[in-house]
Formats: structure tokens, sequence, C-alpha cells
């Protein structure tokens, strides 16, 4: 059966397994050429827009970073039709004025991962694309805005800041965490970077909304990273997370943002299509299907 085609797409992190705001819910599962997605992909509709959701770490949390299928991820995602993806994540403040509680929209990365594959490409087709802006900025401004329209009580959004992506899952040392502060780093967490470029490379509009769940390791008057201390600051507010995404999502429907990421792989990929092996032409075809001659 056709799979039903999504414009949005949320992936949910730490805290966020489930949207229940979303209507009509139906789980789809989508296996891809880059193996099972981390769950099923539930679609349905928040407040009348039809959206996909993925559970990151899958419903019962169940996969560390590292386990990640982040390509399998974004396929299923781009299967769908996703063009615009927005993503929830639970991230350490490196920062006193990121108090635990508030908002981050989350504007650069620095990548500290080891152990991920964060391509599409390889296997006879090479592409390079272009990430000097890794977020979307017109999205990042859907979220910002969205946040605003809310007037959420007793919350506080950074309109951006530096994400860093550590492999994990240990939490940093103090040295790393004072190391990662002298780089000017805003927030860290185990999982965004790898989406992002994923996202980039098949043209998805990515940004991240990450909520400050703890100071890390670093801070002389606050307690270490535990997850207990995680968790106790998600079930405050993935309530206010799933009121920005239902906002965002409302105002993605109303007016999509142009995004050049809707473009990355035209001036990105090196190898001329009709000397790839058919085989990876095919693997990515819903990826490449704007550059192919024959799309369907
Ligand atoms: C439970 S604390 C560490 C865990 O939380 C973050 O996950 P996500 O980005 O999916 O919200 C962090 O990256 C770690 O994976
Ligand atoms: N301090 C931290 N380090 C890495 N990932 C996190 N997720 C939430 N808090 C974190």
């Amino acid at each position: 059966m056709a799979l039903p085609q999504v414009k949005i797409g949320v992936i949910g992190g730490s805290g966020l397994y489930q949207m229940p705001a979303l209507t009509g819910a139906v789980a789809q599962h989508i296996p891809t050429p880059f193996g099972d997605p981390s769950d099923a992909l539930v679609v349905g509709e928040l407040a009348g827009v039809p959206v996909a959701f993925l559970a990151r770490h899958g419903r019962h949390h169940q996969l560390l970073p590292t386990e990640l299928p982040a390509r399998a991820n974004i396929y299923a995602l781009k299967t769908l039709g996703v063009e615009y993806l927005i993503s929830v994540s639970a991230v350490g403040s490196l920062r006193s004025e990121v108090k635990p509680l508030d908002l981050v929209v989350v504007d650069q990365f620095i990548d500290r991962t080891r152990n991920r594959i964060s391509t599409f490409f390889g296997a006879g087709i090479v592409a390079h694309i272009t990430f000097e802006n890794p977020v979307c900025p017109a999205l990042a401004q859907v979220l910002i805005d969205a946040i605003n329209t809310l007037n959420l009580p007793d919350v506080t959004v950074h309109r951006q800041g530096t994400y860093v992506c550590m492999e994990g899952p240990a939490f940093s040392t103090k040295a790393e965490s004072e190391l990662y502060r002298s780089w000017g780093a805003t927030v860290i967490g185990m999982t965004n970077l790898p989406e992002a470029k994923l996202a980039r490379e098949a043209e998805i509009a990515y940004a991240t909304l990450a909520l400050a769940t703890d100071y890390d390791c670093w801070h002389p008057d606050h307690a270490s990273v535990s997850v207990e201390m995680v968790v106790a600051n998600l079930r405050k507010n993935v309530t206010n997370a799933q009121a920005v995404i239902q906002q965002a999502v409302t105002q993605i429907a109303q007016q999509p943002p142009p995004s050049k990421a809707h473009r990355a792989l035209k001036n990105a990929i090196m190898t001329p299509l009709d000397h790839v092996p058919p085989a990876t032409l095919e693997k990515l075809r819903p990826i490449l299907a704007p550059y192919l001659k024959n799309p369907s």
C-alpha cells in the first residue's frame, strides 16, 4: 500500500516518546536500505496538519546514541515526503546563562562523535554538502516565533547556541566539559549532529529545539548531570516542547518557509550519475530523485 505523504517530521528525543496530541495516528513500519528506523513512524495530524513522529531512541528508550539508525530514520522520513524536520533533544548546559528548563534553538554544531556513519554517500557516489549553517535558519526562526507566540510562562528561550555532539553514552569528564566551554559551546548532547548532516544530504530542512536539563559537570554550584536529573527536568518541560511543536507545525503549514536545504545536493554531487553503479542509484532513489533522468 502506498505510504501517506507528510511534509513535516518530528524526532522526539529523551522524554518525548509519543505525541498524545497527534490525532488519527497510524504506525508505519518503514524498512529502508539502511536498516529499520528506531521505531515505527507515527503518522497523524497535529491541529489538522499531517505530521510524522519518530521516537529517536525507540519508544522504550532502548537504543544508545551510538546505536541510533540515523540513516534509516532520515531515509524513512524522506520516503514519507518530509521536507521540514524538527528535532527535540535534551541537552546539558555549558553556560551559566542557559539554565535547566530553558529552551535553546541551536544554530551550530561541533562534532565530537567517533563511531557514527553520517552520510548516505559512498558505494560509487561522492557528494560533499555545504554545512556552514547546519541548521535551517528559516525553520529555526519558525521555532523562535512559535515560542514567542505561545508566550509560555517562566520559559526563557535562547535564539542561538552551539551544540557539542559527543559520542557517549557516558557523560563528559570535567576536563572535557571545561574544554567545550573554552570553545564557546553552549550545550551538549549525543544525538543531533549525524541527523543534521543526513537531513541536509536528504534535502530536508532541519532545526533543533533543545531542552536544557542540567549543567553537565562543570558548574561549581550545581550537582553533576545524572539520568535522574535529566528525567526530572524533562518531565517538567516536555509539555512546553509539545506546545511549541504544535504551534510551529501550524505556522509551517500556513506559510512553508523557503529553505536552501531543499536544494542542498544541487552543487554537491561530484560523481556523474551515469558513472554511479545502478544499485547505488536505486538505493538512494528517494534522495536523488530530483537529479535523476527517470525519477520515479
Ligand atoms: C537521558 S540523558 C542523555 C541522552 O539524552 C539526550 O538524548 P536526545 O538528544 O535524544 O534527547 C542525549 O543526547 C543523550 O542521548
Ligand atoms: N550533560 C549532558 N551531556 C550529554 N547529553 C546530555 N543530555 C542531557 N544532558 C546531557
